[in-house]
């Protein structure tokens, strides 16, 4: 029983992790992604490729002015001139090869950082523009993996990846010229260490880096949970459901401990295997070396030399695999955000679309049909008209259409079929920004974003001076409160305002509105329960905030029905009754019926 109670409760936590890490290698899609490369191709790309070349180039000279001149020449011929003279060369390349080492790594971040600034910019905008169909179908956390993490993942391949690609390849056959031109017979013998080299920096390395994966996946669903179990702590307590909380929370901890301890066991093989090639390949080199002195194939001086290369071979041909992980991943990274970013915004501007300029606020619906997806549909030929000016109170069921009405009005989608217009505009030909510059929208759980109170109600209207907004808050009464906050006005609110009442963040939105002054209104009133009190000033505000526009109110509230201009009574996408309150009710229809289920105060109008 208990067991079966548990997986009732496992069942609750459904987290979605986009798991796909790597994709094979697309050319086009690559293409498409380093001509975020191209503002930088004038500065700091060509500075690192120089830098890139003059490094490379100074290492590889290096070891055989060591070997080859000083030990061969220098030594053996005792001459002490051409000894001090190499020293000078050997330190003064030494310090070019750091200060262009320096400078590479500087510039290089910087370009990595500048472009992933950019791809994040580029995405972040295009996703705003974006309609709310998009918005529909995905959840904000899917949305910020991508602007977060799948940007984060091609960060290492333009920090560090392009162009050490090109530092490694010429550092490889340059070590591989320079080795078969000293000893052909030599190079062949190191080489056998080359397979192991691969495969420890490819298929090891690649599968260490899924199991860090894997590490992340869990720390991510571990996070979600701990995100959503504080979110809802307060149901959690009150469904005194701690228990199976916490056993789910177990659960996803020693998941997230087991697959960190696979990872690091397999992470500690790494570095002695890479060292046991090593000194399979110095041995090779001792051996081999030493047999090809005595028969006097080599000297003294080119068998350091090779010591050297040696010891440089494995830092490229490391480099190699991981810039080749880092291109798988970053083919699944970058095939996600181009996902969004061919993302066309549903509801489009045409190319000569028109500037609403100051309307007035007369809206019709012309036989609209819609529907949000192909199985049902939300609105059947709706046709009603709204005075400017008017206030107008849409009622009906759950689920009746009445929001739908809302958003086809600030053209949030378009219609499927007919019209819907504003001063005889048809809101296809119109400019989206012209558009809800105009209308206001203020929801039921009113959004509170991080900042003060001014901050908060200066929303809708960015240049609104200190005293506009404490006037538009003094006009719709929530002077009163907001100044018995700590710091009043100043007083720093959370994300969602949990230290405001639903009341006050009611008289927060209105205050908000109203300092945006729009010609259109559109209200979902809040169906919270507040006090007498609290509902009385939401009244006066309203008054004050409905004058001079034109309002169209999802209406809860009787009050609010009572004294609206029109009223529509909508059921299953269809307008059933229109007319004022009165009548309405003398109609003895659906919307008495409505408001006598509803409400049921017949006795008292
Ligand atoms: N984003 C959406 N995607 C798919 N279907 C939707 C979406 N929004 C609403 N619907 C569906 O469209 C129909 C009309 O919904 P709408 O939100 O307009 O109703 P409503 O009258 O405002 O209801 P409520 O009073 O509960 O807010 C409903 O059947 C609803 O399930």
């Amino acid at each position: 029983m208990k067991k079966e109670k548990n997986e009732k409760v496992l069942n609750r936590f459904q987290y979605s992790t986009e798991e796909v890490i790597e994709k094979p290698f697309n050319w086009k899609q690559m293409l498409r992604l380093f001509s975020y490369m191209k503002p930088y191709r004038k500065d700091l790309l060509p500075l690192s490729i120089i830098m890139v070349l003059i490094n490379t180039g100074v290492r590889l000279v290096i070891p055989i002015l060591i070997g080859v001149y000083t030990l061969d020449k220098a030594l053996i011929e005792k001459d002490g001139q051409l000894l001090a003279f190499l020293v000078a060369w050997i330190a003064g390349l030494y310090t070019i090869s750091y200060l262009a080492n320096y400078f590479r790594i500087k510039w290089m971040n910087m370009l990595g950082q500048s472009v992933i600034y950019d791809i994040r910019k580029h995405l972040f905008t295009h996703v705003q523009t974006l309609s709310h169909r998009f918005f529909d179908q995905r959840s904000a956390g899917s949305i910020l993996v991508r602007i977060m993490n799948d940007i984060n993942s091609l960060q290492e391949l333009f920090t560090n990846g392009v162009i050490n690609l090109l530092m490694d390849l010429i550092m490889l056959a340059g070590i591989f010229i320079i080795l078969f031109t000293l000893s052909p017979e030599l190079t062949l013998a190191i080489m056998v260490i080359l397979p192991i080299m691969f495969f420890i920096s490819t298929s090891l390395r690649r599968n260490i880096r899924r199991s860090w994966q894997t590490v992340r996946l869990k720390q991510s669903k571990l996070n979600s949970h701990l995100n959503e179990s504080i979110q809802g702590i307060r149901i959690t307590q009150s469904f005194t459901q701690e228990k199976e909380n916490m056993a789910f929370f177990d659960g996803v901890n020693t998941e997230n401990f087991e697959s960190w301890r696979t990872a690091s066991q397999k992470n500690a093989m790494f570095r002695p295997l890479v060292e046991l090639t090593n000194a399979l390949g110095t041995g090779v080199l001792i051996w081999y070396g030493s047999h090809l002195i005595q028969t006097d194939a080599i000297t003294i001086g080119v068998f350091v030399s090779f010591a050297f290369y040696l010891g440089m071979f494995w830092e490229p041909i490391s480099r190699l695999g991981m810039v080749y992980n880092q291109l798988l991943m970053g083919m699944a990274s970058s095939e996600r955000i181009f996902e969004f970013l061919d993302e066309k915004p549903i509801v489009s501007e045409k190319t000569n679309a028109i500037d609403l300029h100051e309307i007035k606020g007369h809206i019709e619906f012309e036989d609209v049909v819609f529907s949000y997806n192909e199985k049902r549909t939300a609105l059947n030929g709706v046709c009603l008209e709204m005075k400017a000016g008017q206030t107008v109170a849409l009622v009906g069921h759950t689920g009746s259409g009445k929001t739908t009405i809302a958003n086809l009005i600030s053209r949030f989608y378009d219609p499927t079929g007919g019209a819907v217009k504003i001063d005889g505009h048809n809101l296809r030909d119109v400019s989206l920004s012209s558009l809800r510059h105009q209308i206001s929208v203020v929801l039921q759980d009113t959004f509170i974003f991080s900042g003060t109170i001014f901050d908060n109600i200066r929303f809708g209207r960015p240049d609104a001076t200190d005293d506009e907004v404490i006037e538009a808050a003094k006009a719709v009464g929530a002077n009163g409160f907001i100044e018995k906050l700590p710091n009043g006005y100043k007083t720093e609110v959370e994300e969602r305002g949990n230290i405001l009442s639903v009341g006050e963040r009611q008289l927060l939105s209105f205050a908000r509105a109203l300092l945006a002054d729009p010609r259109i209104l559109i209200l979902d009133e809040a169906t919270a329960s507040i006090d007498t009190e609290t509902e009385m000033k939401i009244q006066v505000a309203l008054k004050t905030l409905l004058k001079g526009r034109t309002a169209i109110i999802i209406a809860h509230r009787l009050s609010t029905i009572r004294e609206s201009d029109q009223i529509f009574v909508l059921d299953h996408g269809n307008i059933l009754e229109q007319g004022n309150h009165d009548q309405l009710m003398d109609m003895k229809g659906e919307y008495y019926h409505l408001v006598k289920a509803q409400f049921n105060m017949l006795e008292a109008i």
